[in-house]
């Protein structure tokens, strides 16, 4: 039982543990889960009655079964109560008709015919050895008994011929011969109910001549199978083969029964029985048994045409069945009383579970609500969703909030299409980061993060989106929770606060903040793609006085203008912006990777600009045009210092705007590098004529019988950590700085200090100097004066001192020059115009100057043996040297072919390292 009831137990278990129940406390936050249980009691119940009516189909079968087995209990005991008695009866009537045919035979041998009395003798002791039997009688062919047991028997006997009952039996046996078993029949004489049983008596000639009656008493039980122990309720009887009864237990004691039952033959139905045989029947009508059906055993005896009969009622079968039912009934019903029981308990722990379900589920209903008010009231939408393993998003929960966020219809809810929904409301801009999170996310595992913009209808919504995965993966999937905030307002006050941050206020253009930002980037792209880029400062010229003059309000309303025109043709990649005031900065990307191919990129953006910004303004009531400085520098990405990029773009802008205005100049690094040293040069250069780091270096100039007619001076500084530096280098920083003038007095001193030495030297005293002198030296005020000063401060003859000047130096103010010049050449100083050839000089223009001496540039000498042209020029130079009676001097001989050349064509005097490099003066010859 206890067992049983552990089987309830645990179907109850089972029940509160099953999958819609678990189902119920995972999806809790689901609105749509179901919150109300199934009622597992009705559950229960039907179980309970499925079980009930197995219950009763087990009934039934057992009762089924215990029938079976009880019909068969009764089939084997009804068989063997008909063959013990069909037995009992053949061996009885096999003794006694062997008895009977001996008492035939001693009859005869008495000689019974003739002494009837011995025969009464012999059968009345024959008599008293059975007590089953009435008597024996011998009877006649006639029928008339010959002898008799009992005085009774003798007389007055009824003829058996004539008499009844017994006739039939009699001449069967005359007719047949052979033992016979009459049918019962009330034997008046002896007023008993008898069954005769006859054997024919033959005399010693074999002749027929009696019948040896023994009359059985019917109830008698003197025969063995009559005094078989027979059950109550089982009913014997022998069944003649022409359907009467020859004998039946238990007996009926009223006559009138008796002679029913032995007068007729049994029913036909019966007698069909009879005929099949040996076997089990079910008898369905009423007969032998009683009213009612009966099972019956049918066993022939054989031999004597008999069938015995063992049957039994149905209705005491039915009993048996019921007794032999009462031990599994009982087995039955407390089996049933134990389910009930255990149903019972079953549905009283299913109620207690229902109301701690109940009492669960109120909670997580109140809970659950809320929680929804809570999602409700807080701007942000959550949402819960299952991520299938065939990665399915299945929706678990959607907030109020979250549904109005992403305009969801309900329909969507809770199905995949939501995530599609999602996509689709995607900016594509900020798709594919989405689309990376998310695959990051799944794949790894970890914290979905996204801001973007969804498009929804004509709106655009910043949101942004965060979901976690939890811990353990549920059946079949993971479920994510997540939330979603509209971030729309923040990123419009970002999108105020960068602008601010970041763009002009006045034209909306980048500032120098973002300008920088994106030079960086350009930067970076230089140098990884190895190409160009290009930042270009742009002033507008003369912008100051447009404005003080139109004032502020139309000068802004220009600089929008500038700005709109110079964003209008940049390309998308390129940025425009403004530094402030009227400078406008350009950043070009994505330009060639060749230098010069970017500079010619970078030329027609110029062109470009130029022609947008020189369409005309209009300023106040009036149009005008503009003009723009603009510097340039290339950035390929070897300098990624950003503030060195905007320096060297603002240098070149100064330099257009030095340069006059209205001019485009390229920032370049060898130019500022030589700035860079030029500007320390122009320092040092200070410093080194107070520090003696200065000399004159000689030159020889020879005529044509190569003897020395003089030398030019040139100057050598001996820097103290650069080494020697040449003249090239340091003159024109010292002409730009203005040095120049001090440094040429300080030249034009010693070259005459040194013309002083040599007055007394015995070679040299004929020799002159030649002094380069600078463009600025010989353009001031006070140049002759101070020439004439130095002369005469030193003691130098005039007429010693060459001052070599370029062609160049007399384009401007020429007149002055020219007069300055001939002051000088009055005293005898000589003048030689150095680098002839690479001028403006003009026949008509050298006529009018001072000078003695024109010198062939050094160019001219080194190619002269290249190629006839040169050659051409240096006779032209020579022939018009000698056309105005001045000398011809030719720099820059290096070897004896060029000497030789130039001898022939003319030349007067030469110079070049041929003869000498120039050296100091105490290495001179
Ligand atoms: N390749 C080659 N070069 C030869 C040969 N013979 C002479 N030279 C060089 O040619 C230059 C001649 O001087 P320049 O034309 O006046 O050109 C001068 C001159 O314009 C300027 N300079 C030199 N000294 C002075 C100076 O004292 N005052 C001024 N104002 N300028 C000077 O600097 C320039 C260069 O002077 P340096 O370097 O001394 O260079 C000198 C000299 O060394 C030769 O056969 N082959």
């Amino acid at each position: 039982m206890a067992c049983w009831l552990s089987l309830f137990d645990s179907i109850t278990v089972s029940l509160l543990n099953n999958k819609k129940y678990k189902h119920l406390s995972e999806n809790y936050m689901s609105p749509r889960a179901s919150l109300v249980s199934e009622n597992r009691e009705s559950v229960l119940r039907t179980f309970a009655r499925l079980f009930s009516v197995i219950l009763i189909l087990t009934a039934l079968l057992l009762a089924f079964l215990t029938w079976q087995r009880t019909v068969s209990n009764e089939h084997q005991r009804l068989a063997h109560t008909g063959q013990l008695m069909a037995q009992g009866m053949r061996s009885h009537l096999s003794t006694f008709e062997l008895l009977l045919n001996s008492m035939a035979d001693e009859l005869v041998y008495r000689d019974v015919f003739t002494n009837p009395a011995a025969g009464d003798a012999f059968l009345a002791r024959a008599q008293e050895t059975d007590v089953g039997l009435v008597g024996f009688g011998l009877v006649g062919l006639d029928g008339e008994f010959i002898s008799a047991s009992t005085r009774e028997l003798r007389a007055p006997l009824p003829n058996v011929v004539t008499h009844g009952e017994s006739r039939e039996s009699f001449q069967r046996v005359v007719e047949e011969g052979r033992f016979h078993i009459g049918r019962p029949y009330f034997f008046e004489a002896v007023g008993e109910w008898i069954i005769p049983m006859r054997v024919p008596v033959y005399d010693d000639q074999g002749q027929l001549r009696a019948v040896l009656t023994a009359g059985n008493r019917l109830d008698g039980g003197h025969a063995s199978w009559a005094r078989m122990p027979i059950s109550s309720a089982t009913y014997l009887s022998v069944v003649r083969a022409d359907g009467y009864l020859n004998y039946l237990h238990p007996l009926p004691l009223e006559q009138q029964r008796r002679n029913e039952l032995f007068t007729e033959v049994v029913p036909s139905s019966l007698q069909d029985i009879l005929t099949q045989g040996r076997g089990f029947y079910h008898y369905q009508d009423t007969a032998l048994t009683g009213p009612g059906a009966s099972y019956l055993w049918i066993e022939p005896v054989a031999d004597y045409d008999l069938a015995v009969i063992s049957a039994t009622s149905r209705s005491a079968v039915v009993q048996r069945w019921m007794t032999n039912m009462v031990m599994p009934s009982l087995l039955w019903l407390i089996f049933a009383l134990v389910t009930w029981l255990g149903y019972q308990r079953a549905a009283r722990l299913l109620r207690r579970a229902d109301r701690e379900v109940q009492d669960k589920r109120e909670a997580l209903q109140r809970s659950i609500s809320q929680y929804h008010e809570l999602t409700r009231l807080i701007p942000i939408g959550v949402y819960q969703f299952k991520l299938t393993q065939q990665g399915r998003h299945e929706m678990t929960y959607t907030s109020e909030r979250f549904r109005e966020l992403l305009g969801l219809q309900d329909a969507l809810e809770q199905s995949d299409s939501l995530a599609q929904y999602v996509y689709n409301q995607l900016h594509p801009e900020d798709a594919l980061a989405f689309y990376k999170q998310q695959e990051r996310a799944t794949k790894e595992t970890r914290d979905f993060y996204w801001e973007g913009r969804l498009i929804q209808g004509q709106k655009e919504r910043w949101v942004s989106v965060h979901s976690v995965p939890s811990n353990e993966p549920s059946e079949n999937g993971r479920l994510w929770n997540g939330v979603v905030a509209d971030i729309t307002e923040r990123k419009e006050a970002e999108h105020q606060i960068n602008l601010l941050a970041f763009y002009d206020a006045l034209t909306q253009l980048p500032n120098r903040r973002l300008l920088r930002q994106r030079l960086e980037k350009a930067v970076r792209i230089a140098t990884a793609k190895e190409e160009f880029a290009a930042l270009l400062f742009i002033d507008v010229d003369k912008f100051k006085q447009l404005n003080d003059s139109y004032g502020h309000a139309e000068g802004d309303r220009m600089l929008r203008e500038i700005g709109d025109r110079l964003e209008e043709l940049v390309r998308d990649y390129d940025t425009v912006a403004r530094l402030g005031g009227d400078e406008f900065v350009v950043l070009l990307s994505r330009l060639s990777n060749q230098s010069d191919k970017a500079a010619a990129e970078v030329e027609v953006v110029l062109q470009k600009i130029e022609r947008l910004l020189n369409e005309p303004f209009r300023i106040g009531q009036q149009t005008t045009r503009i003009t723009l400085s603009t510097g340039i520098t290339l950035i390929d990405g070897s300098e990624d210092d950003i503030d060195i990029i905007l320096q060297q773009a603002d240098q070149a802008m100064y330099r257009a705007k030095d340069a006059g205005r209205n001019t485009q100049c390229f920032y370049d690094a060898n130019i500022q590098q030589m700035i860079t040293e030029q500007l320390e040069l122009q320092q040092d250069l200070r410093h080194a004529m107070n520090h003696d780091e200065l000399e004159l270096y000689y030159q020889l100039q020879l005529d044509r019988e190569q003897q020395v007619a003089g030398v030019e001076a040139l100057i050598r500084w001996h820097h103290p950590t650069r080494g020697m530096v040449m003249p090239g280098v340091f003159i024109h920083i010292a002409e730009q700085s203005g040095e120049i003038v001090a440094l040429g007095d300080w030249i034009l001193q010693r070259a005459c200090r040194q013309l002083v030495e040599w007055q007394n030297h015995a070679t040299r005293s004929d020799w002159t100097i030649a002094v380069n002198v600078s463009v600025r030296q010989l353009r001031a005020e006070d140049f002759a004066e101070k020439v004439l000063i130095t002369l005469a401060e030193t003691g130098a003859k005039p007429d010693k001192l060459v001052l070599e000047i370029t062609e160049s130096m007399l384009l401007v103010d020429t007149e002055q020059v020219i007069e300055k010049m001939a002051r000088l050449k009055r005293v005898g100083v000589k003048f030689s115009l150095d680098d002839f050839g690479t001028g403006y000089s003009s026949l008509g223009y050298l006529n009018r100057l001072p000078i003695d001496e024109l010198k062939i540039d050094q160019s001219f000498v080194r190619d002269m043996n290249q190629g006839e042209h040169h050659k051409v020029l240096i006779r032209t130079i020579l022939s018009l040297g000698h056309t105005l009676s001045l000398t011809t001097i030719a720099e820059g001989v290096e070897s004896e072919e060029h000497f030789r050349s130039l001898l022939a064509l003319g030349c007067d005097r030469f110079q070049g390292y041929y003869f000498a490099k120039p050296v100091p003066p105490d290495q001179l010859p």
